[in-house]
């Protein structure tokens, strides 16, 4: 089996690491010469993720047809919003019966359309030729070694269990799932409850409001998973609260980062500025969430006020005073958080 990483970033490159530690002949695809050059010279992507060593066996390369002709795993590492102009890109080179796998943890805005939903309909494939790989991957933490979990979704189990297989290293271990779903929404949602989390710290709250932040942010994201389809355990498990607390609790989230200078007083720009070119996903995912959310007739009241903090101007502390000033209510409806 050969696989492609398309899109060399701090989540592709570490996913592309964890492949060849698998045992996985891998390449890594990068938009620019120079990088794929200074990756094969130095066995390093300095600009992602300084101080890695990748392994010898790992080559990277920037010729899109050369990386991926006869590839049979397609590993798609590219942010959610610019997938469908880069899959344009790679559709002729595609191998008819290759697996597409999505890291992107998004929706898109002009569709509201889940990734694996704009891969099929670009790439033109059937839904069990994509999967879905999502959970608490810091992407440092997974290239340091350290022992994570995540899942692989997939609506066919047993191409869930050859990727589960091809991931598998001593240090990261993959769960499958057949909920594609409730992964994928867990991994949009989770971006966007970050972004709040981190703009309650920016502003100095502590634990309490964090712990609120992580686990009304799950009730947001089970009320929207399960109006679209997606199965509820899915978010009891790595791709909904294993992620949430990841994502939320880590100075290495660019999202909590981000929501952090906000709650400190940055504008957007400077916000931006900060990340340095890093996607912070939920910037933009907060404004689809919230228009699948209105969609599906689902409220999502943090959701909401971090779209209205990034897109509408409305202050930190305005966004929490109006959470805080909403009616009172069980903490439980109809079985439903
Ligand atoms: N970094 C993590 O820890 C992590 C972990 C899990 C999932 N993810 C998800 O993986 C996806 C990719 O994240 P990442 O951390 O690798 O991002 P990144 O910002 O580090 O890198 C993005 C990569 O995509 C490439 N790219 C191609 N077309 C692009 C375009 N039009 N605009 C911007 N970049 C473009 C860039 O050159 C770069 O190689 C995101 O959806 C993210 O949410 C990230
Ligand atoms: O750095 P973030 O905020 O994009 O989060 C990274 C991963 O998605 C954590 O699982």
């Amino acid at each position: 089996m050969r696989a492609v990483v398309m899109g060399a970033g701090s989540w592709g490159t570490a996913t592309a690491k964890v492949l060849s530690d698998a045992g996985t002949d891998t390449t890594l695809w990068c938009r620019r010469e120079e990088l794929a050059d200074r990756i094969n010279e130095s066995h390093t992507n300095a600009d992602y993720l300084a101080g890695i060593t990748l392994p010898s066996n790992l080559t990277a390369s920037s010729d899109i047809a050369h990386a991926l002709t006869g590839a049979d795993l397609v590993v798609c590492a590219v942010p959610a919003q610019s997938l469908r102009d880069n899959l344009s890109d790679w559709r002729p080179h595609l191998s008819d019966d290759a697996t597409l796998v999505s890291l992107a943890k998004g929706i898109e805005t002009s569709t509201l359309m889940r990734m694996s939903e704009v891969i099929a309909e670009v790439a033109e494939v059937p839904s069990e030729q994509i999967a879905v790989l999502t959970g608490p991957n810091l992407a440092r933490e997974v290239a340091e070694g350290q022992p994570a979990a995540t899942v692989i979704a997939c609506t066919d189990l047993s191409r869930a269990e050859q990727l589960q297989q091809m991931f598998n290293t001593g240090y990261f271990r993959p769960y499958t799932n057949t909920d594609v779903i409730g992964c994928e929404i867990g991994g949009a949602v989770k971006n966007v409850i970050a972004l709040a989390c981190g703009m309650a710290s920016g502003v100095g709250f502590g634990q309490n409001t964090l712990a609120t932040i992580i686990t009304r942010g799950l009730a947001e994201t089970i009320r929207l998973s399960s109006a679209v389809g997606g199965q509820i355990e899915t978010l009891a498990g790595l791709a909904g609260i294993g992620d949430l607390v990841a994502t939320c609790s880590s100075p290495l989230s660019r999202n909590r980062t981000f929501g952090a200078h906000l709650g400190q007083g940055a504008t957007m720009e400077e916000a931006q500025a900060a990340a340095s070119g890093q996607v912070a996903e939920g910037v933009k995912s907060c404004t689809s969430v919230t228009a699948l959310a209105e969609k599906y007739q689902v409220s999502m009241p943090l959701t909401e006020a971090v779209n209205s903090v990034c897109h509408d101007g409305l202050p930190v502390a305005d966004a929490v005073s109006s959470l805080l000033g909403r009616k009172t209510k069980p903490e439980f409806r109809s079985g439903h958080a």
